[in-house]
């Protein structure tokens, strides 16, 4: 069994310390649960193909499900602070699913799951509609969701016992609307909680607390209590926001991180409690200037033919998310990179890898300026293993589960810890490893050290490796990659002008054709004036008589 150290309180919140050194092979079977419906284990260990639980998961399930553990039939509220990655989705979606099956069907919302994202309601429907799967646990728990693409229903018509899986903004239109009555509430989830604290200014949270489960009294017999259960990676710590939840016997869950972590020797409170996953290594390659992370962009990415002993970096992972800082940071990244990539056999120093045959194609963007059906197909593009860049904003960097994810990269390096550790958590989940690269301006490096990778990696130098920009572009190679990186940005600018005209779709991979009239543009740009920004005219005139072309055609 894990161990559990209990610490010192904030804000009256007791704190379980998880010890999380058992070895892989000691991980506890799940079929040893006691109290879930048994169809539902079924659903577990045949279509989630979970057969042992990480420790932080048994621990907790022990507390949440019905009828099991010393806790007995479950009261309390519970807030847990796990690595990304470790599931958290199943602590608290099979105690819903397996309580509501093996009880009395009530016609109202028996549990409200609130996430940050569309994205995410998406992710956690599919958990849920697993856990469901079979007659007689579907016949009893209904699933409800509303997002952007799935208007909220007037009413959520209710049959029986219902799980409501929304983001905050949906919850607070439907609540506006009294489309839905929240009284018989038994479970109210958090997931990704100290980013939920930061939207819609809390006003959802007391529209929510005012009505919760204040009807449980009123049915005959009473309905069991309202439970609050709150789960991130970084979970908030904050006072403030600890009391306005109004927890009812509450239990903070964290894992106990090894000897030299701040605070955790005795029974202290650790300052920090969020840490990247064990099995991640943190690569940081410092650039001199901007210029050069487009360059070294591409030397990770194959590129450029392979030098000396250097690794080939990126081109060696199946699926990398690159993360950058804004929305419009992605977009033009990720149009680079699909220039970049249409391969350019007439270039010296192209490498024309056939054996992964990386294209256009292969890259694509994610983020809030594309529809969330269009995200969702990028994250299926991904799974399907169709996809090897994906260019995103913060929008992916919580929650968002691709196991197949085997590097991150922080194009753009992350202003805190907290988005550090959730870019980062999109690898190494579930135990695997992972890699993430964090490119970095020299001035830029030691407080990256300092204040997010030294946190975040608790101190581990033995995971930690930098390299210089220079050291992985061969000279004889430096100025021939720059030169093409020039080109490419000048038809990156070519594109987005054609965007902004409509001429090209801003939200589709480019096309063969594009990418070769864009590169051969760049390229004739080039030789009559080399150093001159592109003549604003020119590119009009040629944008003009691509349109007509295209219309004539
Ligand atoms: N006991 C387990 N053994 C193996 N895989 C598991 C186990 N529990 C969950 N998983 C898998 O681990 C992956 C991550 O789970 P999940 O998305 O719930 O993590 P998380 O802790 O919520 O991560 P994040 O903090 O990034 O949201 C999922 O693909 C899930 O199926």
């Amino acid at each position: 069994m894990p161990q559990v150290t209990w610490c010192g309180s904030i804000a009256d919140v007791p704190l379980a310390l998880v010890e999380d050194t058992v070895d892989a092979s000691e991980r506890l079977p799940v079929e040893d649960l006691a109290g879930v419906h048994p169809r539902v284990m079924r659903n577990v260990q045949e279509q989630l193909r979970i057969e042992h639980l990480f420790p932080m998961q048994w621990v907790v399930l022990q507390r949440l499900l019905p009828q099991s553990g010393r806790f007995g039939d479950g009261v309390g509220d519970v807030l847990v602070n796990a690595p990304t990655g470790s599931g958290k989705t199943l602590v608290y979606a099979l105690p819903i699913v397996s309580g509501l099956a093996q009880a009395v069907p009530q016609p109202c919302v028996r549990a409200l799951v609130l996430v940050p994202t569309h994205d995410l309601v998406q992710q956690v429907e599919a958990v849920f509609r697993v856990l469901c799967a079979g007659e007689e646990v579907a016949a009893v728990v209904q699933l409800v969701t509303a997002a952007k693409d799935r208007p909220p229903r007037q009413t959520v018509a209710l049959r029986c016992s219902a799980v409501f899986i929304t983001t905050c903004g949906h919850l607070l239109d439907l609540l506006e609307s009294d489309a839905i009555d929240l009284r018989y509430l038994r479970w109210l989830v958090l997931d990704e909680a100290d980013r939920l604290f930061q939207q819609s200014g809390h006003e959802w949270l007391g529209r929510v607390l005012r009505t919760a489960g204040h009807g449980s009294g009123l049915m005959y017999p009473p309905l069991k209590p309202l439970r609050k259960v709150l789960l991130s990676a970084t979970q908030t710590q904050e006072a403030e926001h600890l009391a306005r939840l109004q927890l009812q016997w509450p239990v903070f869950y964290a894992y106990r991180w090894g000897e030299g972590s701040e605070g955790t020797a005795d029974n202290s409170r650790p300052r920090r409690l969020s840490r990247a996953p064990s099995t991640l290594q943190s690569v940081s390659v410092v650039c001199a200037a901007e210029a050069e992370k487009l360059e070294l962009l591409l030397r990770m990415a194959g590129y450029v033919a392979r030098v000396g002993n250097a690794n080939r970096l990126l081109s060696a992972h199946d699926r990398v998310v690159i993360f950058t800082k804004s929305v419009s940071a992605a977009h033009r990244l990720t149009r680079f990179l699909q220039l970049a990539l249409e391969q350019l056999p007439h270039q010296p120093c192209v490498e024309n890898d056939a054996a992964t045959g990386v294209s256009a194609g292969h890259v694509a963007e994610f983020s809030r300026q594309l529809a969330p059906v269009a995200r969702a197909r990028m994250l299926q593009r991904l799974r399907d293993r169709s996809l090897q860049y994906l260019v995103c904003s913060d929008v992916m960097a919580r929650g968002i589960d691709v196991l197949s994810v085997d590097a991150v990269v922080n194009y753009d390096v992350p202003a805190h810890v907290t988005t550090f550790v959730h870019r980062v958590g999109r690898t190494a989940r579930a135990g695997q490893s992972g890699t993430c690269y964090t490119l970095l301006l020299e001035r830029q490096q030691a407080y990256f050290e300092r204040e997010i990778q030294g946190p975040a990696l608790g101190g581990d130098v033995e995971r930690v490796f930098v390299h210089r920009a220079h050291e992985l572009l061969e000279e004889t190679q430096r100025a021939a990659v720059s030169m093409h990186c020039r080109r490419i940005l000048r038809a990156v600018r070519l594109v987005l002008e054609a965007e902004r005209w409509s001429i090209v779709p801003a939200d589709e991979p480019l096309s063969a054709e594009w990418c070769a009239y864009a590169l051969r543009y760049a390229g004739s740009a080039q030789e009559s004036a080399p150093q001159e920004p592109e003549p604003q005219a020119r590119l009009q005139q040629t944008l003009h008589s691509v349109a007509l072309r295209n219309w004539l055609s």
